[in-house]
């Protein structure tokens, strides 16, 4: 809901545009020059409304805005620089109004429209060497008056920021982020000293601090690379310990790479369960994009699963992994089901389940997500993605897409965990190559399945009942049609009782959805720790080779429909 900054906009012109209620925000997307998207602001056109006031930092808080045209008014003031933090915008036109004050620098993905008018931005309001004001005393007068006007106005502009962002975010000081040194902003180059705290809590960091954390992202810190960046490994001023994602140079890749950035917080600012990835914060510095998570001790389960020993782990015992199945199972039901927006996560795998000190999993990597249609619906995605071996029939070839798809990726981790092969190994032969495609043969030969387990399992007998359950599993979960595959909330039933901590999900998801209000950085990480106790669009080539993934070998897709014709799913 963006009524909080509408309210705070409309105070800021005098007067605001026609229907404009400075007293309720209801249907704020009815009001003149606004157009909406599911309810959010993403288009505020109030060019030519004879507008006089202000240009409130209130803006900033609008998360969903692209374009705003505020020009040809009369409007005065400075240009907030909190509207360069703004991760959705696109364009801005504050052209021909009486702007003052600093010209702020946005990101290259933002077009800035500040001329023509506006002679005096870029001086200090008051200048005697800015044209037009000299020594005379008609100039002096005009300049004392601009400075004081400006003074005034900023002032008041940086209460209605305080009053918006307090109330927004239900934090009440920015101070209470203990230890945590948000200086110098987003780190536009200026060395500010104030921390910004953001929709849902998240901290916008400046690149400076993430720097000096990541021991300015130093080889050694290397968590690992996927398609559209290297993680780092952290430490903020307060000991938190901290992954940083750092986005491929935006400006060399195309729209996708801001697409998941800006996914990854749509999402994760909106998502607090104990079994998805936490998001601190983010940075957003010229074309540097930095994501900042909950840093999660032990890797990855791909690293666990295939090869465990090459990245210095022991082999997981199937108690932990049905353990983790479940937690992945809840992880992902909550998204489907429980979040506020359901969606589709569209890129489950091994590489994206995360593993805590505890070996809990967390479900990571909201850069695909996708909101879900309503229930029984479809929609078909003109740009497919994801990761071959997980992908689903239906999306590889039609690119329908519903929650179902990540119901098959999760049987195929499912079924990575009973063999500890990868999902897609290509030095096997064709009929092995493709893991579902292979065990789903075998899955429901009770005398052939213990032959092709991995081999670190050595399961006793009342373990094999378990393996028998999960393998049925996973082989429901992978059938070719959609609709005979299962919701999520199935596989929670199916491993809940394989593991001895089960509880009923709903009860989890009530005390999981309170979202952490008020608590400090550190706080925060320490209570999704004890929680957890319980692609940019490639058309050339169609294939894109992840040979830096952390779990070996894998083969990226992403094409456009009309390239569909060119692929040869592996099932068929
Ligand atoms: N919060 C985290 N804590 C610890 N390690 C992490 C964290 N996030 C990511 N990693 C590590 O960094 C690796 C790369 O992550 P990233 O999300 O960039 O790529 P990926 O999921 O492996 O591949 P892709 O993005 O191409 O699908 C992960 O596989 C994981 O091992």
């Amino acid at each position: 809901d963006d009524g909080v900054a509408m309210l705070a906009l409309a105070k800021s012109f005098r007067p605001p545009p026609i229907d404009w209620s400075t007293t309720s925000s209801n249907n704020y997307c009815q009001w003149t020059g606004i157009s909406c998207i599911s309810g959010r602001v993403s288009i505020a056109n109030l060019e030519k409304h004879g507008l006089v006031g202000f240009i409130s930092p209130a803006i900033a808080t609008l998360t969903s805005l692209k374009k705003i045209y505020l020009n040809n008014n009369k409007l005065t003031g400075n240009i907030p620089k909190e509207l360069t933090f703004m991760i959705s915008l696109r364009l801005i036109d504050v052209s021909n109004n009486n702007l003052t004050g600093k010209i702020p620098k946005f990101p290259a993905s933002v077009k800035f429209i500040y001329k023509p008018g506006n002679f005096l931005l870029g001086f200090s309001a008051g200048d005697s060497t800015t044209p037009g004001f000299g020594a005379s005393a008609s100039g002096l007068k005009a300049s004392v008056i601009t400075c004081v006007i400006t003074i005034l106005l900023a002032f008041l502009g940086w209460v209605t920021q305080k009053c918006v962002l307090k109330k927004r975010n239900r934090v009440s000081s920015p101070t209470e982020i203990e230890g945590v040194d948000v200086s110098s902003g987003g780190g536009h180059g200026e060395n500010r000293r104030d921390p910004y705290v953001l929709e849902g809590g998240i901290v916008l960091f400046s690149v400076e601090v993430l720097r000096e954390a990541t021991n300015d992202f130093s080889v050694e810190n290397i968590l690992g690379s996927g398609g559209f960046g290297t993680v780092y490994s952290g430490k903020l001023e307060d000991e938190t310990k901290v992954a940083v994602k750092r986005m491929m140079n935006v400006s060399a890749m195309s729209d996708n790479g801001m697409k998941q950035f800006d996914a990854e917080i749509a999402v994760l600012a909106k998502v607090r369960h104990r079994h998805v990835i936490g998001l601190l914060g983010y940075s957003v510095n010229g074309d540097e994009r930095l994501l900042v998570y909950e840093h999660m001790s032990q890797g990855n389960l791909g690293q666990h699963l295939i090869e465990p020993a090459r990245h210095g782990y022991s082999p997981l015992t199937w108690e932990q992994r049905v353990r983790i199945a479940l937690d992945v199972a809840h992880g992902v039901e909550y998204l489907h089901s429980f979040a506020p927006q359901s969606s589709i996560h569209r890129d489950l795998k091994s590489s994206n389940i995360l593993l805590g000190d505890d070996m809990r999993a967390k479900v990571a990597d909201f850069g695909l997500v996708k909101v879900a249609a309503a229930d029984g619906n479809y929609s078909v995605d003109h740009e497919l993605a994801g990761t071959f071996g997980y992908l689903a029939p239906e999306y590889g070839t039609s690119g329908i897409s519903t929650t179902k798809v990540d119901v098959y990726a999760f049987g195929a981790v499912l079924m990575e965990m009973l063999t500890g092969r990868k999902a897609l190994d290509k030095e096997l032969s064709v009929e092995k190559s493709h893991l579902v495609t292979w065990l789903s043969k075998i899955i429901n030969n009770k005398d052939k399945l213990p032959e092709v387990l991995d081999q670190t399992l050595k399961p006793d007998e009342q373990t094999m009942e378990s393996i028998y359950r999960v393998a049925e599993l996973a082989g429901h979960c992978t059938v070719r049609e959609a609709e005979h595959r299962p919701h999520m909330g199935y596989a929670v039933n199916v491993l809940g009782p394989l593991v001895e901590t089960w509880k009923p999900s709903c009860e989890e998801e009530k005390e999981s959805l309170e979202i952490d209000k008020g608590m400090s950085l550190r706080q925060r990480v320490q209570r999704w720790k004890n929680e957890g106790t319980s692609s940019s669009m490639i058309s050339e080539p169609l294939l894109e080779k992840d040979n830096k993934s952390s779990t070996g070998e894998e083969w990226k897709l992403f094409f456009e429909d009309d390239s569909l014709g060119h692929w040869e799913p592996l099932w068929t």
